[in-house]
């Protein structure tokens, strides 16, 4: 199987009109992976976190625990921030020791999902058909999957990160309507930036953002296109945030080393808007 790239992925200059792009509220969302040890300090930093909300501007925070702190953390956030889980399982019960369902996560307050994530692909070896199926029992619970998808460094130095997109999103979004794609939020992490301290260049990013929602135009419409939030995930440090949240097609960030440390994430979620 080989993606089609769109025909005209690379213009921004067609975007629609400022009401959709309003739509587009940015979204920066913590993801706390494998951290921290404790509860304790899981409540510590959510409530260093949401107290640093209380600055931010029009920004929607997510903070995405480890499944036991999920709701130590909202309770502590005392309704600052949203949760989200880090993964799922596609099966609703049953006997699948180790899973936990769209509708556990749905029950104890997330709003967002991974799915997707580079970490689980890789390591935990899910493929794009498993995350289909997980991207659909999150949506079927009504929350909102975060779609991560980005190229490896061997695939970005043949110069293919956008034709890989191309392949996670036209698998990875089978038999998503577009109305259930404007609820999905895509997270651009090109796998070599991530935890390496090698962010991608904003101009980069918002390439490769540019095409994906060129991409998505092709695959739905212009109009849901232009609705769906793209986060860039990468190494993004409080040194990094502004330039790429000035990108035109960067709507967030997916943050993971520098949301452990409060004062950082409290700097990216109070990033300068250009
Ligand atoms: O989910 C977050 C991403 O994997 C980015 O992680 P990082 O900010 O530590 O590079």
């Amino acid at each position: 199987f080989v993606a089609r790239p769109p025909a005209s992925s690379t213009s921004t200059g067609a975007r629609a009109t400022s009401t959709q792009l309003d739509a587009r509220k940015p979204l920066i969302a913590g993801n706390w992976k494998e951290n921290p040890c404790t509860v304790q300090e899981a409540e510590a930093l959510a409530s260093e976190v949401a107290e640093a909300t209380k600055q931010a501007g029009d920004v929607g925070v997510v903070v995405i625990p480890p499944y036991p702190f999920l709701v130590p953390v909202q309770n502590a956030a005392s309704g600052a921030l949203m949760i989200g889980g880090q993964n799922c399982y596609f099966e609703e019960k049953g006997a699948y020791t180790g899973a936990v369902s769209t509708a556990m996560l749905s029950s104890v307050g997330c709003t967002y999902v991974l799915c997707g994530h580079s970490e689980r692909r890789t390591v935990f070896r899910n493929d794009d058909n498993a995350i289909n199926r997980k991207l659909r029992a999150v949506l079927d619970h009504n929350m909102m999957p975060i779609l991560c998808i980005g190229e490896s460094k061997e695939e970005y130095d043949a110069g293919l990160n956008k034709a890989v997109c191309a392949i996670q999103l036209s698998k990875d979004l089978k038999g998503v309507t577009g109305e259930e794609m404007k609820r999905i939020v895509v997270a651009y992490e090109p796998v070599w930036a991530i935890g390496t301290g090698l962010t991608a260049t904003p101009e980069i990013a918002q390439s490769v953002h540019d095409y994906i929602r060129g991409y998505l135009a092709k695959m739905y419409s212009r109009e849901v296109a232009d609705e769906v939030i793209i986060q860039y995930g990468g190494s993004v440090t409080p040194d990094s945030v502004d330039a790429l949240m000035a990108m035109p097609d960067i709507d967030g960030a997916l943050v993971g080393g520098a949301s452990l440390d409060g004062a950082k994430f409290g700097r990216i979620i109070n990033y300068k808007k250009a």
